[in-house]
């Protein structure tokens, strides 16, 4: 069967990511026509549901490297799967069931690639013994809340582990979701960058829309993006906080520039795309870190914080700048630091003339792009299109992203 012909079938996907923020389950419902080009969606439902704070704090703990029992580890991954089922199953309410789940689920670890995996694997699967398989190393990346019983509660076929065939290939398996903005964001004249600001920051650059732009897209991991000022918060305000609401508390503080050109010494930011990260490396440590760097300047909670939002941003400037072919003309926020306004005005202010506003004004929900785009990245997987952009995995081709779990009932 062609793909567009079982296109018909299945239109109305649910999205479900929780992401390395560790906030709660992203949920959306959509409507999805068309394959890629002619691809569309609508969103009918999105909501985010909070994780029982003894769940959340057990998952962060596994990703800030706490040791754990297999049965620990166990316990954790269906505890999400539930979760997350219920998530699938109250988005629907007062809608027509979906016939379709994407879910990302939970990473707790994410390991590159070393350098050169890619190139090895790409010689030919006749050639590797599964010891030189290993000798390559792999990227490693684990998502949590198995899908099978996430299809198994809901009754909904799942696609879930979406990382994983990218990877076994000698891809990042990350970011995925840039194929998506790809056919949702560009733009017939215009280039992009398209800046998820989650936990981890992460950009699409993408060219106008004609020629060969699909093979020109580019795509990486940008650094921190809350998951420092998070903490910082968490830890400046004793518990009391958890995020610093619409930028209010770095604002009032001044951010420590030497401090900041310091920080963006770090080999990280001045390594070539395709890269990925994750908390294991903009995590509790480098907080720590930080804090005593900051101690060094004798800096307040204020200016600790507006010193780490200034790190976010100049990382984010500075790898366009070093990465990019060319400057985008715009760009496009998402994610919940396109919410953080100090961030926001220190951004536009290091991008001098290009303007920033949030995907919302292009019409793509700025809080639930990753969910729709892990909605599409299922549909797609159900009707045989691959997912990954290997300019953006360093994967060395296209694959079908994500196990497909049928739903028994
Ligand atoms: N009004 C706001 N002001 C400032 N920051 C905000 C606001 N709303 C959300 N945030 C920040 O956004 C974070 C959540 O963002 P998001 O849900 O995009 O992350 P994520 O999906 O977990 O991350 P990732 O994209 O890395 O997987 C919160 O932890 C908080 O720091
Ligand atoms: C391993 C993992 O979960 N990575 C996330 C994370 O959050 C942002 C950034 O790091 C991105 O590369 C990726 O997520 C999005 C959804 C992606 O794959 O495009």
């Amino acid at each position: 069967m062609h793909p567009t012909e079982k296109a018909a079938v299945s239109t109305r996907v649910i999205g479900l990511i929780s992401g390395t923020s560790v906030d709660g389950i992203d949920a959306v419902l959509i409507e999805i026509s068309g394959t890629e080009l002619d691809l569309k969606v609508e969103l009918l439902a999105g909501k985010t549901y909070p994780y029982p704070s003894e769940l959340r704090e057990k998952i962060l703990a596994v990703g800030a490297g706490v040791a754990i029992s297999m049965e620990e580890l166990a316990e954790i991954d269906d505890a999400i799967a539930q979760v997350f089922a219920q998530a699938a199953q109250n988005i629907q309410i007062g809608h027509q069931p979906a016939t379709l789940i994407g879910s990302h689920g939970q990473t707790v670890y994410h390991r590159p690639p070393k350098e050169g995996a890619g190139e090895q694997r790409s010689r030919g699967r006749e050639m590797l013994t599964p010891h030189s398989a290993l000798s390559t190393r792999l990227g490693y990346s684990l998502q949590l809340g198995r899908g099978e019983l996430i299809a198994y509660l809901t009754g909904i076929t799942t696609v879930s582990n979406f990382r994983v065939a990218d990877i076994a290939i000698g891809g990042h398996g990350a970011p995925l979701v840039p194929r998506v903005d790809a056919y949702l964001l560009s733009h017939p004249e215009e280039g992009r960058c398209i800046q998820n600001i989650g936990g981890i920051g992460n950009v699409a650059y993408i060219p106008p829309r004609h020629g060969d732009w699909l093979s020109k897209i580019r795509a990486w991991d940008t650094g921190p993006g809350n998951s420092l000022l998070d903490l910082a918060v968490e830890h400046l305000s004793a518990g009391a906080k958890t995020y610093d609401e619409n930028g209010n508390w770095a604002a009032s503080g001044t951010p420590c520039h030497p401090l900041v050109e310091q920080w963006l010494n770090q080999d990280y930011f001045h390594l070539p795309p395709p890269k990925s990260t994750g908390r294991e490396l903009f995590g509790v440590t480098y907080l720590h870190q930080s804090l005593k760097d900051a101690q060094e300047y004798q800096l307040n909670a204020a200016d600790i914080l507006a010193t780490l939002t200034e790190l976010t941003a100049a990382s984010i400037v500075h790898s366009y700048r070093t990465f990019l072919p060319e400057m985008p003309q715009r760009v496009l926020l998402c994610g919940g630091g396109s919410r953080n306004l100090y961030l926001k005005r220190r951004l536009e202010l290091l991008l001098t003339s290009i303007p920033v506003l949030a995907t919302d004004e292009v019409g793509l929900n700025a809080d639930f792009k990753e969910a729709i785009a892990f909605a599409v990245l299922g549909y797609w997987r159900h009707l045989g299109i691959p997912g990954n952009l290997p300019t953006a995995t360093g994967a060395p081709r296209e694959v079908l992203l994500g196990e497909i779990h049928q739903s028994q009932s």
